[in-house]
């Protein structure tokens, strides 16, 4: 075959081989959030999302050379998960990665979870060398606290956990206020109740069961685990009030990297005691927690990027109805955490 054939068949199957990469990132990135197309509202057309595939592809070629993370912030959204990623990010030696919420189990690196495609979101040796950490701030492990702690204890048995909590009521609210203001989802314009009724529906859902089987399946020696399209929109209807599950949550980290490796954090802590807290969790890290901070109440916390939002209007207040709902739901969840943290029920928060 002439020299210009093979060029051109070789050119041919590189092109075909990268549109199929960046169709399934694609994919990929709107399954995590189904319908919020964001500031990438045609991703064929622009030229921002193709530089963001490449990137993509280039971290999944480069894997093996990319850092786990040392430490996660595996929860609760809506408690300041946001803030006090950006607060740590201002130690020198942490490195941020690639995203500040990967969304691996809501399959931003496509439906099977591995090592290697979770590597891809991490800094490499180079730009995180010994000495320096790394982490995943990813509050949406929450609402499946099971499944993630298996998959980070399989990947980083020696990872520490950060946990930050909220008066799960107001978590909720705050929850309620910004679902209902994200463009194009499912729930965009949906009142409290709606939300609530769609939660409470997808209880009965069978993807919960599902993701007990291969939490057991790497909780048993798996490396990796595929889950089925159904499990991210089932979550994803859940996230009104399952991320405030503390008392689950904390259950599913500390039986699987014991007491010390977890640390518990409240948000009144960060909200009013910044500084103090922050130099607290560089402690916890092993980090120098001595250095220099600049005032943290200037620093702007680094914002969800891909989430288009109608208003930024604040949340008006819950009615008596909507907060006994939430109230008796949470029960069992407070008086569990309180038992769990050896303290009365109102020194919770
Ligand atoms: N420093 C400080 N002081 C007081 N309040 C603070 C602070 N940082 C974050 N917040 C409040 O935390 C809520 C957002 O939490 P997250 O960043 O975890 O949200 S997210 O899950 O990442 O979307 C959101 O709560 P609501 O205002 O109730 O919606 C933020 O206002």
């Amino acid at each position: 075959m002439a020299f210009s054939a093979r060029f051109a068949l070789g050119g041919l199957g590189l092109a075909v081989a990268y549109g199929a990469f960046h169709r399934w990132i694609w994919v990929c990135q709107f399954r995590a959030m189904p319908a919020n197309r964001g500031p990438f509202p045609r991703p064929w057309r622009m030229l921002s999302a193709h530089a963001l595939t490449l990137r993509r592809l280039w971290r999944f070629l480069t894997s093996p050379f990319r850092r786990l993370p040392d430490f996660y912030i595996a929860g609760s959204m809506k408690c300041g998960t946001t803030a006090l990623y950006s607060y740590l990010a201002l130690h020198p030696h942490i490195v941020t990665p690639m995203f500040k919420e990967s969304r691996f189990f809501l399959g931003m690196c496509g439906l099977r979870l591995s090592t290697w495609r979770y590597r891809s979101l991490f800094p490499s040796y180079w730009a995180c060398p010994k000495g320096c950490l790394t982490f995943d701030a990813d509050a949406t492990a929450s609402l499946t606290p099971n499944l993630a702690a298996a998959m980070y204890k399989r990947m980083t048995p020696g990872a520490k956990i950060i946990l930050v909590y909220r008066e799960p009521e107001k978590a909720a609210w705050s929850m309620c206020a910004f679902r209902s203001r994200i463009k194009c989802t499912p729930v965009c314009g949906f009142t409290f109740k709606q939300m609530y009724d769609l939660e409470m529906r997808t209880v009965e859902s069978p993807h919960w069961a599902e993701v007990e089987q291969l939490t057991r399946a790497l909780d048993t020696g798996a490396c990796s685990v595929t889950l089925s399209a159904g499990v991210a929109p089932c979550v994803l209807s859940s996230m009104l009030m399952r991320t405030q599950r503390y008392a689950d949550i904390l259950h599913e980290f500390q039986s699987r990297f014991g007491k010390d490796q977890v640390l518990l954090v409240k948000f009144s802590d960060i909200a009013t005691n910044t500084e103090a807290t922050v130099r607290r969790v560089f402690a916890f890290l092993g980090l120098d927690s001595s250095i220099e901070l600049p005032a943290l109440k200037s620093v702007q916390p680094e914002d969800v990027v891909d989430l288009v939002v109608t208003s930024e209007k604040k949340a008006s207040i819950p009615s008596a109805e909507e907060e006994a709902l939430l109230k008796s739901y949470y029960g069992e969840q407070r008086r569990r955490l309180a038992q769990m943290l050896n303290c009365a029920e109102e020194d919770l928060w």
